[in-house]
């Protein structure tokens, strides 16, 4: 893991109490980011990518408990900040963009009230320093005519440019830290390009920590330095990019990237993977999550204990029989 993290989530095992029983939903979560790099989660629906970003912003709902684990943010212990304390650091030291803009913003507040709602939560400033600033904001993500936007209201906008609004509210006040959780969703393919251009530019220019959670494994290959590969809860590798998607070592990233057509050299070569998550209610979830689908499951992956381990400089992978 990285020698200087910006972040950092160490074994966080959480889960959810729900009517129908306890959900396990992640367990022994570990990984890094250092400032400027850009890191995407990737991993089937439900494997659980959104809760921990939720996780790391303090925005789990009651129904949560951290049963374990540690998340830093610059060296801050995140999970024993009191509710006011997470509240200023929000926004000033990490914030998330989400995948819908158009219902992440307030319909009846201007786009530029809302980006000067945020700069006026953390910056004493007059108004009209508040107004300069959300200019400057508009202006970083490349909002064309920013005077004439500030006014207009998100219905008034295309889903391109409220995505862009919302990054420029995300990064107002120069968060460390950027959670992006799918956010070029329901996006035609240039936006989401020009999204995603934006983001990586930002994060470079400003030495941002980036998480990147998709479903996109041929968008995370573009964007991304490194990938965190989760299945049901569980980090199941992580590696550079290149090496990642040259060399993946854990059978389910083996599965994943020979499921995108995109990634693979002909059609023939397209397989799904089989069988579905498991039931994150059962008590008695295998070591390994991914046993019941594993073409190459063996007596050993059923031993409890299985951890991330280093298998190449940077490439961490939990299996005891890796490819
Ligand atoms: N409030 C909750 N109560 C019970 N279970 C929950 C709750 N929130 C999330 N879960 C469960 O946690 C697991 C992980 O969900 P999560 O939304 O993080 O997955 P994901 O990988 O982000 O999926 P998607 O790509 O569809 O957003 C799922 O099994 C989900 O049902």
């Amino acid at each position: 893991m990285s020698a200087n993290p910006l972040l950092s989530v160490r074994d966080l095992t959480l889960d959810f109490r729900s009517r129908h029983g306890t959900v396990h939903v992640l367990e022994n979560v570990s990984f890094d980011i250092a400032p400027g790099e850009i890191v995407g989660i990737v991993g089937e629906s439900g494997s659980g990518k959104s809760v921990t970003a939720f996780a790391i912003m303090g925005f789990l709902d009651k129904a949560a408990r951290v049963l374990s684990g540690d998340i830093r943010v610059q060296g801050r212990d995140v999970m024993a900040m009191s509710t006011r304390e997470r509240d200023l650091w929000r926004g000033k030291e990490a914030s998330i963009i989400f995948q819908t803009p158009r219902t992440a913003l307030n319909p009846i507040r201007t786009v530029g009230q809302q980006i000067g709602d945020v700069i006026a939560r953390h910056t004493p400033a007059s108004p009209t320093e508040v107004q300069e600033k959300v200019l400057q904001a508009m202006r970083q993500v490349r909002i064309p005519d920013p005077e004439r936007r500030m006014g207009a209201y998100p219905f008034e906008l295309s889903g391109g440019l409220c995505q862009r609004i919302g990054i420029a509210a995300a990064l107002a006040c120069h968060p460390h830290l950027l959670i992006a959780d799918e956010p070029t969703t329901g996006l035609d393919v240039t936006t989401q390009a020009e999204i995603m251009e934006l983001i990586r530019d930002t994060a470079r220019a400003k030495d941002l920590a980036t998480l990147l959670i998709t479903h996109d494994l041929a968008l995370a290959s573009e964007y991304c330095d490194r990938i965190v590969v989760m299945h049901a809860g569980h980090v199941v590798e992580t590696a550079p990019v290149a090496e990642l998607f040259a060399r993946p070592r854990h059978p389910y990233t083996a599965g994943l990237l020979g499921s995108v057509p995109s990634l693979v050299d002909s059609i023939q070569d397209l397989r799904a993977i089989p069988g579905s998550l498991p039931d994150l209610r059962r008590a008695d979830l295998p070591p390994c999550r991914f046993a019941d689908r594993c073409p190459r499951h063996h007596a050993d992956c059923d031993i409890p204990g299985l951890r991330l381990e280093g298998i190449a400089p940077n490439h961490l992978v939990a299996c005891r029989v890796p490819l």
